[in-house]
């Protein structure tokens, strides 16, 4: 069956001190899946982000929104069922509630709506104690998961990333991923992350979109790229690591078998895993 699409990309070109930055033949991103945007420095990807928010003129090209051209008076309300977060989490200085409610309240949701919308999505992202807690006196990690209930609470129908978690420590960056992709799935949210992280690629992504000089190389499902890249930059890109995918197959007494393209292996369960195992390897020691 065909996926449906959220929003798409055609012909978009845009040009910055005479150079193109962006030239984008077509890219689609399906309903419901979460697309991992990747790519050396200045391929580009904040721009595409910023073209497909509204944000960003493009100097040639269209934008389809759920199959309607973006542009002219539309694009606000359009834009209205987007979302963006960015590294920084530009948290509003009030407290945690009212970061929440406040594109309920931009919104005009009645008062009484707004209160249970704000504790539902506190709970999901684990930040409900802190809701009278001024924005200023989070830790980062907190920051980040305040800005992404500010972000689902209005429901968007696309979702977008820009590094959100870069300035995270890995363990708080991959319990939120995780906290992330659940609440997505369970949503039915489409959502686009800009990330330089493989470990988020695969712990988050259904595909993997790599840009380079502003065009795109490959386009597919992150093990695709992984195992089967188009080109040196592709394969340097995702395989600079030596890195192995796998998912989870069967669990018993402890223990569970995982499946990858290079074989079948029985590991210790791990406390938290959702399906995916990311396996890196180390070299041998040799010697002396
Ligand atoms: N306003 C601007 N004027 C001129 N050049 C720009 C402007 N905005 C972006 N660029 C250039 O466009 C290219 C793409 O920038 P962009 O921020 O989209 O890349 P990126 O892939 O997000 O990079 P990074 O991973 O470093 O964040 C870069 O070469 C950047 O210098």
């Amino acid at each position: 069956m065909m996926d449906s699409i959220c929003a798409s990309l055609e012909n978009i070109e845009v040009i910055k001190n005479r150079r193109p930055i962006l030239q984008i033949d077509k890219l689609d991103f399906p309903d419901g899946k979460i697309t991992a945007l990747v790519g050396p420095n200045g391929a580009g990807k904040s721009t595409l982000l910023k073209v497909l928010h509204g944000l960003e003129q493009p100097d040639g090209g269209t934008v389809y929104f759920r199959g309607q051209a973006v542009g002219g008076r539309d694009v606000m309300a359009i834009r209205r069922r987007m979302a963006m977060v960015f590294q920084n989490p530009c948290l509003f200085q009030t407290t945690v509630y009212e970061n929440i409610a406040a594109g309920l309240r931009f919104r005009k949701f009645p008062k009484r709506e707004i209160e249970p919308i704000v504790r539902h999505w506190a709970q999901r992202f684990g930040v409900e104690h802190l809701l009278d807690r001024q924005a200023r006196q989070l830790s980062g990690g907190e920051e980040q998961r305040a800005a992404l209930a500010r972000a689902l609470a209005c429901k968007p129908e696309l979702l977008m990333l820009d590094e959100p978690f870069a300035s995270l420590d890995p363990p708080t960056r991959d319990s939120l991923c995780r906290d992330l992709r659940k609440v997505i799935k369970a949503e039915g949210i489409t959502a686009v992350i800009v990330t330089h992280m493989m470990e988020e690629v695969f712990l988050l992504a259904d595909r993997a979109v790599m840009l380079s000089q502003g065009q795109v190389l490959q386009a597919g499902a992150p093990e695709e790229l992984l195992d089967n890249p188009v080109n040196d930059e592709v394969a340097q890109f995702f395989g600079g690591r030596p890195v192995i995918v796998g998912h989870i197959r069967s669990r018993s007494d402890g223990k569970v078998e995982v499946v990858t393209s290079k074989g079948r292996f029985q590991l210790p369960a791990l406390a938290g895993d959702e399906g995916t195992y990311i396996l890196c390897l180390r070299g041998e020691e040799s010697e002396p």
